[in-house]
């Protein structure tokens, strides 16, 4: 269990939830629990069961099998108590049209129960957040489709939920918009204590900003790790991704790829991406010994007097943990709930 999520209490506890549709399966006993404070990646390929899960979590369809708590509560039992305490992003999100952003946003307020003495500043906070303060009095049916779902995510997260869900938050949003999105979820879990879990497709931008991920195939859960230890933690098995290092020199090297593909334990070299960086694939290296690796490596860069200024191991990130699992037969990683898992 990663140290990081091991003192937060748990937020969400699903166990052994279980949903069908008719003549489908799409959620098989999945387990797991979300501490309080992280945000999570949901990823996983179509058809894997994220906007089912999503739909579980925010007590919008009752478990088949299993149960839900979000917050202590049973979401199966108390389903009003827990939508107070979720925000909820659909991937097809409606609006009100005819209503202004300022409307829906008091609307979506006295819809979670915000007291009305508070609702002003929670919509002022809210349209602050997503940069919508200047267009209160528009109607959201003459708002572009960024800025459309720039509102809606205003109105899921306006009653200041404890638990936030957004099933791809990031479509239709130009680059800044993006960028802009990356900051206010991790201000949202930052400075808000918010709990939050995101499905996109794109993993570079979820990497940005979550702590951890959840990996979902065909209705199971294969894998659920702190970020970080999903990225280091390379499986045991034979076509265990090689090492790669990044290398810096002070002036461009002459002939690189022949003299760096010549040094002990190179497997290949890719030039650049400036004339006087390259980076390294490293022969698949027994397990534990690659620190000893790099170091030989280190040393005869330095003995055949390559003027290097800069060396450091490629971290695998989102793309790498996840392509690793669907090289796996039928998507099999560390277990979600074995050593691996988060608590
Ligand atoms: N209303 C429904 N009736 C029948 N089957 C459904 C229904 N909704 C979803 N399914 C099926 O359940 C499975 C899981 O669907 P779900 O929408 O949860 O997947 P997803 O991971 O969100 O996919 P995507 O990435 O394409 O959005 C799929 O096989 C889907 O076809």
């Amino acid at each position: 269990m990663p140290a990081s999520s091991a003192a937060a209490a748990p937020l969400v506890a699903v166990t052994d939830l279980t949903r069908d549709y008719p003549g489908r399966r799409a959620l098989d006993r999945v387990s797991f629990s979300l501490a309080a404070g992280t945000v999570t990646a949901l990823v996983g390929p179509n058809g894997a069961g994220k906007t089912t899960l999503m739909r579980c979590l925010a007590a919008l369809d009752p478990p088949f099998a299993g149960r839900v708590l979000v917050d202590g509560l049973d979401a199966a039992e108390r389903p009003r108590d827990v939508h107070q305490r979720t925000g909820f992003l659909q991937d097809f999100f409606g609006l009100y049209d005819t209503l202004t952003v300022a409307q829906g946003l008091w609307y979506a307020a006295a819809a979670r129960a915000v007291p009305e003495s508070e609702i002003a500043a929670r919509m002022a906070w809210a349209a602050a957040a997503v940069d919508l303060s200047d267009r209160m009095n528009q109607r959201a049916g003459t708002l572009s489709r960024g800025l459309r779902q720039r509102l809606a995510i205003a109105q899921t997260i306006v009653h200041r939920p404890r638990m936030v869900l957004l099933d791809e938050p990031a479509s239709g949003l130009d680059p800044e918009s993006r960028m802009h999105l990356a900051r206010l979820l991790t201000d949202l879990r930052t400075a808000h204590g918010m709990t939050l879990l995101v499905s996109s497709h794109i993993l570079a931008e979820l990497e940005d900003y979550c702590t951890h991920v959840l990996i979902l195939r065909d209705g199971r859960l294969v894998r659920h790790d702190a970020l970080a230890d999903a990225a280091s933690a390379a499986p045991e098995r034979a076509d265990r991704p090689p090492g790669r290092v990044t290398v810096s020199f002070s002036d461009a090297v002459p002939d690189a790829a022949r003299r760096l593909g010549a040094l002990p334990g190179v497997a290949s070299v890719e030039a650049g991406p400036a004339p006087d960086r390259a980076i390294m694939t490293l022969t698949p290296a027994t397990a534990g010994r690659e620190a000893d690796q790099r170091a030989a490596l280190l040393r005869a860069l330095i003995d055949q007097g390559l003027p290097v200024c800069g060396f450091a191991p490629l971290q695998r990130n989102l793309t790498d943990v996840y392509r690793d699992h669907l090289r796996q037969p039928n998507g099999a990683g560390t277990p979600a709930d074995g050593p691996g898992g988060v608590a």
